[in-house]
């Protein structure tokens, strides 16, 4: 049994293979855990999840960057996504949004369940994510999207991962790092370079137990 990491992009772990000399690619074996990476987006995160996950992982550990609601959590903020909800799951009766829930065939909400007590994780603030197929961007839909679910983060994939895991009974731990505030775009104010180290230094840390 080992642990099976998730992440959306090789830039956001590269850190974490090249610490463990091993290679980058897709998918990555390694003796203490494996390493999948997905590609962007909850299609291609739940279609690589269909075809690895098994029996033979006691965790999986979602690994990534996310945009942050809370302009008083501090760029770089290492975060354990608790819930997580497919936002845009649902139908619009014009300015109201109905979700898969109220529509009666679907669950918009999931919860990343696991029995882990260590330090590295207790340390992290717990926070209640969204995930969307579009990065919010502008005043109007941020301010609907605060209103309806009240999120702390944004990713493009944190739900699908999830759910996958809900399926296949296999316990799951989110753990993203603030790279930008979810405004008007502008990538400018995004610092990427600082989430992504921060995420791997805590990787690192949790898997070497450090
Ligand atoms: O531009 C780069 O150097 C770069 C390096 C590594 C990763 C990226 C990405 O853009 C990763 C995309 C990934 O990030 C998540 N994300 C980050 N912020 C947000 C957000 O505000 N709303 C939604 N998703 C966000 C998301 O999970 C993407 O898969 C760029």
């Amino acid at each position: 049994m080992k642990p099976l990491i998730v992440a959306a992009t090789i830039p956001e772990i590269a850190i974490l293979i090249a610490t463990f000399n091993l290679h980058e690619k897709e998918f990555i074996h390694s003796p203490e855990f494996d390493i999948l990476i997905t590609g962007a987006g909850m299609t291609a995160t739940a279609f690589a999840l269909g075809r690895h996950l098994s029996p033979k992982y006691n965790l999986v550990l979602n690994l990534g960057i996310a945009g942050s609601f809370d302009k008083s959590l501090p760029l770089g903020t290492v975060v354990n996504i608790t819930t997580d909800e497919f936002a845009e799951l649902g139908a619009e009766d014009k300015d109201l949004f109905i979700s898969i829930d109220e529509l009666g065939f679907g669950k918009s909400k999931y919860t990343a369940y696991n029995n882990l007590l260590n330090d590295h994780i207790t340390q992290l603030k717990k926070v209640d994510g969204i995930t969307v197929n579009r990065v919010s961007g502008s005043e109007e839909s941020i301010k609907a999207i605060t209103n309806r679910l009240n999120p702390k983060t944004e990713s493009m994939e944190g739900a699908a991962v999830l759910y996958c895991c809900e399926q296949t009974s296999i316990p799951c731990l989110q753990i993203r790092s603030i790279s930008n505030y979810v405004e008007p775009r502008n990538k400018a104010n995004w610092n990427i370079g600082l989430a992504i180290k921060n995420l791997n230094d805590w990787a690192i840390g949790f898997l070497t137990n450090t």
